[in-house]
């Protein structure tokens, strides 16, 4: 888990935002490396929502600095992230429950057909979205939804997170962050999600996981952020920590130091 030499795909240094007088990120560091899945955990309230809304677009912080491969970058908007390739997909998922997968994967960025001159026109091309749609969906492993027709309004909750995952794994290039991807899904739908969070890795993309459901992190998590009180407190490596630890630095039950004595 050594990233000595390494650069980070996306960087946060010093990162504060306030709500008026509620200061939910203040000096938040954090660091995201080429192809793996780093858990963020903390108790509610710490700023982890916050620090990846920062990260997304969806906040502009107030201070601090975030880096995309080593750049400084600033997002007016979500739109401004995903331009840069940085995909989110919050609890809520923003998929249309009346239309169908195929065009649920192409929500906002619709393919239009063109002209004879190569002009766009109105029209969308349907058929181009379907077949990259389900070409997207096979690569992940995600052909159990057989009918790109389907209306997601259909679909399990389980493969409504599919949808959504794949979405933002098909078109985000540099950072998929998933916020709480399991946390309204059953034992078995959470399988499949967790391991289309695994294909995705394995194609490359790094992951960040909000969570807090311990085993889940636990299981797929190559490093754990631990946010507590608006910072990174310190980052783990799941192999070498117990999850009562974890547990334990999140809430301040532990402090790094006396977990470093106790190693
Ligand atoms: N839009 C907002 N307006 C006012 N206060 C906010 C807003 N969003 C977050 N906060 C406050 O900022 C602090 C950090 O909230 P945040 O949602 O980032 O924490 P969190 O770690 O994601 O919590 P949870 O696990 O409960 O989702 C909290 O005190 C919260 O009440």
């Amino acid at each position: 888990m050594s990233h000595l030499g390494t650069q980070p795909v996306l960087r946060a240094r010093n990162l504060r935002k306030s709500y008026g007088r509620v200061v939910a990120i203040d000096n938040a560091d954090f660091d995201l490396y080429p192809g793996e899945i780093l858990a963020v955990i903390g108790d509610n309230g710490a700023g982890k929502s916050t620090l990846i809304k920062a990260l997304s677009g969806a906040v502009t912080p107030d201070a601090g600095e975030i880096l995309l491969d080593g750049k400084p970058v600033s997002f007016a908007n979500p739109q401004a992230a995903r331009d840069a390739g940085i995909e989110t997909v919050y609890q809520q998922l923003a998929l249309s429950p009346a239309l169908s997968i195929a065009d649920n994967m192409f929500l906002g960025r619709e393919i239009r057909r063109t002209g004879p001159l190569g002009q766009w026109l109105r029209m969308l091309d349907k058929p181009k979205m379907r077949k990259i749609a389900r070409e997207k969906l096979s690569e992940l492993g995600l052909m159990t939804i057989q009918n790109i027709d389907q209306a997601v309004e259909t679909l399990s909750g389980g493969q409504r997170q599919g949808v959504a995952v794949a979405r933002a794994a098909a078109f985000g290039s540099k950072v998929l962050i998933l916020d709480e991807p399991t946390a309204a899904l059953g034992v078995k739908e959470s399988r499949k999600v967790l391991d289309l969070i695994l294909e995705v890795r394995s194609r490359g993309l790094p992951i960040v996981l909000i969570s807090h459901n311990m085993p889940h992190v636990f299981e797929i998590a190559d490093r754990i952020h631990i946010h507590r009180l608006s910072k990174r407190l310190c980052v783990v490596d799941p192999k070498s920590i117990s999850m009562s630890d974890a547990v334990a630095l999140m809430t301040g039950a532990k402090t790094p130091e006396a977990e470093m004595m106790a190693a």
